[in-house]
């Protein structure tokens, strides 16, 4: 990771971005953090930040099978049951999704300055649709969105699948991996990312192990601090969000 408590040197240019939605534009993570704790708790096990950093950003069976197989609860719980289980309550709860911090100022920033930009995530379809129910304004700025469940994605993050095909649906001529920009919160988005050539951002919880932000290539306690010019990326007119 670089350091940047010393001036920053531009890095770039970045044409196109890609922005991860859970934990990065939605705060989301905080709803299957929740569910996997009342899950647990009937098991008398509790839930932790080294089994929530397996499990973010994966797509639902890959992280199930994460779940039950690193708790030892398999035999009682298969990785199906536990969707149907986690589903129940986390339907009720992604309608109520909030943007986090600084996500709609750099969108929108981006948008408007003619950046290209899109969403990769590994959420599926119709949880998409609940989570951004509340957001199809700020959602509609993006180019395209690519979910966990899209033909093209065999692989759920950490293969770079998902940021190849984000890449690949940007109009015009093949784009360099180089010159894209993605933002992610989870260490195997953030791995995703890297395996696709492209340069990334994370936004991670205070509460996942720092031994995860050394793959990133800058660190940032929330999307507020992010400065586009370091990029390469047409800066910020004022200093509202
Ligand atoms: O790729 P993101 O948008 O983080 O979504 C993954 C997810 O379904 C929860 O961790
Ligand atoms: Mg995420």
């Amino acid at each position: 990771m670089a350091n940047f408590s010393t001036t920053p040197s531009v890095k770039g240019p970045i044409t196109h971005v890609i922005f991860d939605m859970d934990g990065l534009l939605l705060d989301t993570e905080k709803f299957y953090t929740e569910v996997q704790q009342i899950i647990l708790a009937r098991y008398n096990k509790t839930f932790d930040w080294s089994l929530k950093a397996k499990m973010m950003g994966r797509k639902a069976i890959e992280a199930a099978q994460v779940f039950v197989q690193e708790t030892g609860i398999s035999d009682s719980l298969s990785a199906e049951d536990f969707l149907v289980e986690r589903e129940e309550m986390l339907q009720h709860m992604f309608p109520t999704s909030e943007l986090l911090p600084g996500a709609s100022h750099l969108v929108r920033h981006l948008h408007a300055k003619g950046i290209p930009i899109c969403v990769a995530t590994g959420s599926h379809r119709r949880h998409f649709e609940l989570k951004t129910q509340r957001h199809g304004e700020l959602f509609s700025l993006m180019h395209h969105v690519v979910l966990g469940d899209d033909p093209e994605v065999k692989k759920g993050k950490p293969s770079p699948d998902i940021f190849l095909a984000a890449a690949g649906r940007f109009e015009g001529s093949p784009v360099d991996p180089k010159k894209i920009l993605v933002f992610e919160d989870a260490p195997s988005g953030v791995l995703a990312a890297k395996n696709a050539g492209m340069h990334v951002v994370m936004v991670p919880d205070p509460r996942l192990d720092i031994s995860h932000h050394e793959t990133a290539d800058q660190i940032l306690s929330s999307l507020l601090e992010f400065d586009p010019v370091y990029w390469g990326l047409p800066a910020f007119e004022n200093v509202e969000s």
